[in-house]
């Protein structure tokens, strides 16, 4: 993996930043990824206009909002892939300005996105490999066997078990190659990983293992932050929701302070000074 020190030449690293929303309750906590005042436009649409969200180590923050409110935009603005027009973006406590995805996993990020970017007709060894082929070459020529070693290592870490390494991906099932993305997302990340509805396509109990898979890679000292729309069960995997509306992040609370009842309403129908 790319050494942290590298990125400076490419991620402009500036001054560190205290301070959140006025609303937020969540104060002067330490970052691993997070933003401040970001604002995003495409054309006239205004994606962004005020997202302010912090992911401390260890926990896992919820994003949520309804649709079109600027969830994924702001992801992908915290991974690099959209550059902001405004504010900032934090990783671990410092303001930078990344280039790009590259830069993002330079400094220890690693997403999960709904497609999971899984090839479906490899094995779930090479899978876990896939699109970190240069990091790879960084840790010398693998062989066949460390590769697995590794893989396996990392998936028995988060307590996966899996019918087969070698099997082809296509032939798991959905909570099984949500499972083999998040574990590749944590063997490769140092900071923190970012995951977008991760069980929006899964069944009950595979819901249940994901969001116990994000406890556990919480537990590990990772960063969590998790676009979800699965209200009841996000409230008791996450230690904090912050609610996007319009753009904008006009909550930021403990989970443990919150009903869905009140995260709803607060989606759909966020004014200043209170009323929907
Ligand atoms: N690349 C883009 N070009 C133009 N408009 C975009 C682009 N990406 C997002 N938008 C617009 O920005 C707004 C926010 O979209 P975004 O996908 O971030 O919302 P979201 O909260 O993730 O929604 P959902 O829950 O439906 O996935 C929407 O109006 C969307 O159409």
């Amino acid at each position: 993996m790319t050494a942290l020190g590298e990125v400076s030449s490419r991620a402009e690293m500036e001054e560190p930043h205290v301070g959140v929303s006025s609303r937020s309750v969540v104060t002067e906590v330490s970052c691993v990824i997070g933003c401040r005042g970001l604002a995003k436009r495409f054309g006239h649409v205004e994606a962004l206009r005020n997202a302010n969200v912090t992911v401390p180590a260890g926990s896992v923050v919820a994003l949520v909002g309804d649709n079109g409110a600027g969830k994924s935009t702001l992801m992908k603005t915290l991974l690099g892939i959209n550059r902001p027009d405004s504010g900032h973006v934090i990783i671990g406590d410092k303001q930078v300005r990344l280039q790009g995805i590259r830069d993002a996993q330079a400094m220890g990020l690693e997403a999960v996105h709904q497609d999971l970017a899984l090839a479906p007709q490899l094995s779930v060894v090479d899978n876990m490999f896939l699109g970190h082929e240069l990091a790879s070459r960084g840790l010398g020529i693998m062989s066949r066997r460390e590769m697995t070693e590794r893989a396996a290592n990392a998936l028995a870490e988060l307590s996966i078990n899996l019918p087969s390494l070698t099997v082809a991906v296509r032939e798991l099932s959905g909570g099984q190659r949500q499972a083999v993305a998040v574990a590749r997302a944590v063997m490769w990340a140092t900071t923190a990983i970012l995951l977008d509805e991760p069980t929006a396509a899964l069944g009950a109990r595979q819901s249940e293992i994901i969001a116990e898979l994000m406890r556990t890679v919480a537990a590990r000292g990772l960063g969590v932050l998790v676009i979800s729309h699965d209200l009841p069960r996000i409230l008791e995997a996450a230690d904090t929701i912050t609610v996007l509306w319009r753009g904008e992040s006009v909550l930021e609370a403990p989970s443990s302070d919150l009903t869905v009842p009140e995260l709803v309403a607060t989606m759909v129908g966020y004014r200043e000074g209170g009323a929907a």
